[in-house]
């Protein structure tokens, strides 16, 4: 059954499907006694309350959970098992490595790669993100490390964001750091989450905050204590459940289509311009020194 859901997701990547494929091989599920399971892929990890109908994913990608093409299909096809079992009404995002939530896009699967690869991989971000976006479960993001750039946006795109309350874990768009441009619709959910003046500030800048700052922006919704990360999203999940959700979805939907439907009709264009962007012979060389940066910084 995932893997039909798959085959409609990646009609148009076939190398996506076939990883996706791979993958489902893989998978193991274990079911407990007291409604508890847990499906295990290489890079996923899902954990489910089926009585409270409440999913955790797990970022599994160490060391910094980077957004690779492996990665996405991986989450996109465990997004969309969950989003077709209707025992699921609440999605908890959050890390299975310590101090990072997610490091962003892949450097690696942006540099030195041919046309057709940097197009399957935009398809793969874009993808994740409307899956993410127009969720009919509630996402509460439990973050817990630092989560710049692409690692912003999942957590944007969540209903509720709960951050741990350490200095080292900033979060903002900061592209323009790496001399790079947020694409528009990352552009738009920030503004939909800060303002128009505060994304503005923010995306020039590439501003990534700390905690008190995000809280303050309203980037996110709650600073806790790091222990208190995961029982803190969890409330929250509890109160955003006790919602009708025919209601709490319509609403989400209405909140937050239009912002969709910007990307949706315009996906071939947008994956064109990404890719004529990024195979530039400057961005290649801005990126290469940003990851060259990355790697020295521990020497
Ligand atoms: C138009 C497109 C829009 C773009 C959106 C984006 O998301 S753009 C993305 C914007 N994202 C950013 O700007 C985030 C850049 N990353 C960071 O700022 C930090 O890594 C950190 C704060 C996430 C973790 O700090 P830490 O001290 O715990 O860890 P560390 O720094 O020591 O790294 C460990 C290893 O991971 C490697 N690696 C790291 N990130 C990436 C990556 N994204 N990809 C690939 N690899 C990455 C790093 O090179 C190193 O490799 P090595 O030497 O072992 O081969």
């Amino acid at each position: 059954m995932a893997l039909v859901a798959g085959r409609k997701t990646f009609a148009a990547g076939k190398t996506l499907l076939l990883r996706a494929g791979v993958w489902l091989g893989a998978e193991a599920a274990a079911r407990g006694g007291n409604g508890a399971r847990r499906f295990v892929s290489q890079r996923v990890l899902v954990e489910s309350d089926v009585t409270a109908g409440i999913a955790t994913i797990k970022f599994k990608n160490p060391p910094v959970n980077s957004l690779s093409l492996e990665f996405l299909t991986e989450f996109i096809i465990c997004l969309e098992k969950l989003e077709n079992d209707k025992t699921y009404r609440g999605l908890i995002l959050t890390s299975d490595c310590p101090g990072i939530f997610s490091a962003g896009l892949d450097l690696r699967e942006m540099c030195g790669k041919n046309l057709a690869h940097y197009a399957e991989y935009w398809r793969a971000i874009q993808e994740t993100w409307l899956k993410l976006y127009l969720s009919n479960m509630v996402l509460v993001a439990a973050i817990n490390g630092a989560s710049p750039a692409g690692g912003c946006l999942m957590a944007l795109s969540s209903d509720y964001r709960v951050l741990a309350d350490n200095p080292r874990y900033r979060i903002g768009l900061n592209e323009t750091l790496l001399g790079i441009v947020a694409p528009f619709w990352f552009k738009d959910v920030l503004v939909n989450t800060i303002g128009h003046r505060a994304a503005e500030h923010a995306l020039q800048l590439g501003l990534l905050f700390q905690p008190t700052e995000a809280l303050q922006v309203g980037m996110v919704d709650q600073v806790v204590p790091e222990d208190q990360v995961q029982s803190t999203a969890l409330s929250v999940m509890t109160e955003w459940l006790a919602i009708p959700d025919h209601a709490r979805q319509l609403t989400k939907s209405m909140m937050r289509k239009a912002t969709a439907d910007n990307l949706i009709k315009q996906r071939e264009a947008d994956i064109q311009n990404f890719v004529s962007f990024v195979s530039r012979d400057s961005i290649q060389k801005s990126l290469q020194v940003y990851l060259e940066k990355l790697k020295q910084k521990k020497h």
